[in-house]
């Protein structure tokens, strides 16, 4: 922690992320002050969860008890080194997008009651109604998709109405197998929260409010008139919508809207300011452009958990592969969104079989494959460890001459780079469909995520796209744009509070380049999109 006997106020931005919870605190001029996190394997371990989940077939959950103890283990940590948190005026954060949290008939009383001598993980064992929290990572409801689809006419019309098609991860699906397979639980719910405003209520200590960004994930509000839609919650919930309605509360349209103070409880134990606020926390994707501060012409690459494309837009745009989100605080803004479930979790494991380190978190044996081979047109591979989100396929699938081949024989090593590339070039594939016209084209690329920590990934993406790829300076060491997105919000927050105005704009931000195309290579990738798209058809088939 840096000195801050000249620092006034300090602004904190989560991120309940699928593998840990991070934190990034800011000062007045957007300057990182502090940053913590806890990894859910490792420090909780008693849980249970790989990889920050547990997965039973298609189904994966998180228990919603580690998240509020992932809580109490952070602040405790931030009370062992003094942390000054009298000095912090706004709290807001981020969260992995569509899982859901099921609050229990009492937990509003729990919540408006706590005791500051005990942690939070006690206090609120009987404060939720499902115990196991589904994920974003969840495929288990394609059902509930396709009766969905239907009822409202198509997928065409769920895209025009709601910015996605049904999608398994999405919320209303998964409210809708609750609704089927255990509708005890769902009477027993009084609030059903997204793992954004689950976060917050907890600093609240009442309900918050699902923002319209994040609430653009669960196929359940209109983009449009950003409120829910009266018939997708009907089908959504056995035709129960309003009741489902009540139990999801109004959607906020306002992102820096300051919701009220923290709870005694968090003054009481840790030493926080009675006035400190509390505003809409949101979906991590949506955050991470918060932390750019993008224009139209930028297109984001998130390598986290997921690998993810985010593109700023003013005019929704419905395809059949993408999500449109509204934008968290700017008005008729809205993101594009690519999202692919195969993403570091994938590479990691193609990096264990085939480039095993003593430090794995070094991944030198795997950079050093990927800087000794070259781009070949022959081999494609597909790796879908994971139900894969678009296209809809599972499996590892290599080809040699466009022949499917059970491993790279001559070179097994070689699904190192191949797996890079398959997932580069399904993305350069679908952002293309996302620029509107010939004279959209990309300004500039950017690189946040885990991943975005590999140089020798990063060429190979520039190749891909023969562009330039940047990285910003707040992304710092790689992993916590959507945390600093959030504690900027907090920021923005409070100046529009005091000022009445904010320029989001105005946020000096430096980028420095990460990689340069090598066009010989471009060339080669140019040569085999088709290819690839052909073998990605037979994958599907
Ligand atoms: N040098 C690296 N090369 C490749 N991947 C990396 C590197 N460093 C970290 N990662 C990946 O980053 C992932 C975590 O990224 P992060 O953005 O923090 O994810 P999340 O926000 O989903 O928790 C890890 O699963 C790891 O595989
Ligand atoms: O499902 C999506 C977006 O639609 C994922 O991007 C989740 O939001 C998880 O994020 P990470 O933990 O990978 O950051």
């Amino acid at each position: 922690m840096t000195d801050h006997l000249e620092i006034d106020n300090l602004y904190i931005g989560f991120d309940l992320s699928t593998q840990q919870l991070k934190l990034s605190v800011i000062d007045d001029n957007y300057k990182l002050f502090f940053e913590e996190t806890v990894h859910f394997d490792k420090e909780l371990s008693h849980y249970g969860t790989r990889n920050g989940v547990v997965l039973k077939g298609e189904t994966v959950t998180c228990p919603t008890l580690l998240w509020v103890e992932s809580l109490d283990k952070l602040l405790e940590k931030l009370k062992t080194i003094k942390f000054p948190f009298h000095k912090v005026r706004v709290i807001s954060g981020a969260a992995q997008q569509h899982g859901s949290i099921y609050w229990s008939h009492n937990a509003l009383s729990l919540l408006s009651s706590l005791d500051s001598s005990r942690p939070l993980v006690h206090q609120l064992t009987n404060a939720f109604s499902i115990l196991q929290s589904p994920t974003w990572q969840d495929s288990s409801t394609s059902e509930q998709c396709s009766e969905l689809e239907k009822l409202i006419g198509g997928a065409e019309v769920l895209v025009n109405l709601t910015g996605s098609k049904a999608y398994e991860r999405f919320t209303g699906n998964q409210i809708s197998k609750i609704c089927k397979t255990d509708p005890t639980a769902f009477s027993q719910t009084s609030r059903i929260s997204l793992v954004s405003s689950f976060l917050a209520s907890l600093f609240l200590g009442h309900y918050a409010p699902i923002d319209i960004s994040d609430g653009s994930g669960m196929n359940l509000l209109n983009i449009h008139t950003k409120r829910w839609e009266d018939k997708l919650l009907d089908i959504c919930s056995d035709g129960a919508g309003s009741e489902l309605k009540e139990k999801l509360g109004e959607p906020e349209i306002d992102g820096i809207k300051i919701l009220g103070n923290v709870n005694e409880y968090f003054v009481k134990r840790y030493g926080f300011n009675k006035d400190c606020k509390i505003i809409p926390f949101t979906g991590d994707n949506p955050a991470t452009i918060i932390s750019l501060s993008v224009k139209p012409g930028d297109v984001i690459i998130s390598l986290g958990t997921s690998d993810t494309v985010l593109l700023y837009t003013c005019k929704p745009l419905a395809t059949l592969d993408s999500h449109t989100l509204c934008h968290p605080f700017i008005p008729n803004s809205y993101l594009s969104m690519l999202c692919r479930k195969n993403g570091s979790l994938t590479r990691e494991y193609i990096r264990d079989i085939y480039a095993k380190d003593e430090d794995n978190e070094l991944w030198n044996t795997f950079n050093n494959i990927l800087n000794t081979t070259k781009p070949m047109k022959s081999k494609i591979g597909f790796y879908f460890l994971l139900q894969e989100i678009i296209p809809f396929a599972k499996g590892i699938f290599r080809f040699d001459n466009n022949k499917l081949v059970e491993e790279f024989e001559d070179n097994p090593n070689y699904n190192v780079r191949a797996i890079i590339e398959s997932q580069f070039l399904s993305m350069k594939l679908r952002i293309n469909k996302l620029l509107r016209n010939d004279k959209e084209k990309i300004e500039r690329l950017i690189v946040v995520g885990g991943a975005s920590n590999n140089d020798e990934i990063l060429k190979i993406l520039a190749d891909v796209f023969g562009t330039k790829v940047w990285k910003s300076q707040i992304e710092g060491k790689g992993g916590i744009s959507a945390s600093m997105g959030s504690a900027i919000k907090a920021r923005l927050a409070l100046l529009k509070q005091e000022i009445k105005s904010i320029n989001y704009y105005e946020i000096e931000e430096n980028y420095s380049l990460v990689a340069n195309p090598n066009l010989n290579n471009t060339k080669i990738y140019e040569d085999m999109v088709e290819n690839y798209q052909e073998m990605e058809k037979l994958v599907i088939e």
